[in-house]
């Protein structure tokens, strides 16, 4: 059983607070849907948790270790795997050479081929001549048989069709089922919120709601309004 616990964390951007002390704890087993509209400072979160950029203030702390001071490799080998925006294969290499990179010595390439099966045809193919789709099941399945604990992924859906999208949205909930800890920053809010089970929503780098992803997709009109927002409600 693995948690991450963010505690107080604050990331600067050229100077100028952009994740002003959030509070985040994700767990095995769960999808934790963190939402906002373009600026709110998810990305910015997800690069403060993963050490790509050094955080302020602030507590990031799993299965009770303190990597708040821990350099991003050293984050990554215990545990904390970060799925970038952008889709970074290795465009030269194969679909498998992709997956090899990352390989931990007890995971096996079958595992990402379990996730998803349609990369096995791939297999031999140069990443860069993937689909968009079929790129970021690379980059997702290159994060599991890394063997990590906490897999937070960026954006995965843009510029995506929504039949691909449904497809890494139930890849997703997998990884969760096996029992990964995921941490999913999504603009496909009502999407995410159907496969995830806590609920984060990000405003100028504030936490203004944390509770149930179901509650949530209950109240669209809550959720606009937390977006935009016409009325605060931090819970
Ligand atoms: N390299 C940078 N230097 C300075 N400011 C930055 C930098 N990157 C992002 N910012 C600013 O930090 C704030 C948060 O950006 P961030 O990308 O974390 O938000 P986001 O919620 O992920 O939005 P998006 O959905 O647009 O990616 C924005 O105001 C942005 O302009």
């Amino acid at each position: 059983m693995t948690t991450l616990s963010i505690n107080g964390l604050i990331v600067n951007r050229s100077g100028i607070p952009v994740v002003r002390g959030v509070e985040i704890e994700a767990k095995s087993g769960e999808i934790s849907v963190l939402l906002g509209s373009n600026g709110a400072g998810k990305t910015t979160l997800l690069e403060g948790i993963s050490g790509i950029i050094a955080s302020a203030a602030g507590e990031v702390m799993l299965d009770g270790h303190d990597l708040m001071r821990a350099r991003a490799g050293v984050r990554a080998r215990a545990g904390l795997s970060h799925v970038e925006q952008g889709r970074t294969v290795f465009s030269q290499m194969t679909t498998e050479e992709n997956l090899k990179v990352a390989l931990h010595p007890d995971a096996t390439l079958d595992e990402a081929y379990a996730l998803f099966p349609e990369l096995r045809q791939r297999r031999d193919i140069a990443a860069g001549m993937l689909s968009g789709g079929e790129q970021q099941m690379v980059v997702i399945a290159r994060a599991l048989v890394g063997r990590p604990k906490v897999i937070m992924i960026d954006e995965m859906s843009s510029g995506l069709a929504p039949v691909v999208v449904s497809r890494l949205m139930t890849a997703v909930r997998k990884l969760a089922d096996d029992g990964m800890a995921v941490i999913l920053v999504e603009q496909f809010a009502t999407l995410a919120l159907a496969i995830g089970n806590r609920a984060y929503v990000l405003r100028r780098g504030q936490t203004v709601y944390d509770g149930g992803c179901e509650e949530l997709a209950r109240d669209p009109a809550r959720l606009h309004r937390l977006y935009l927002g016409e009325a605060s409600e931090a819970t």
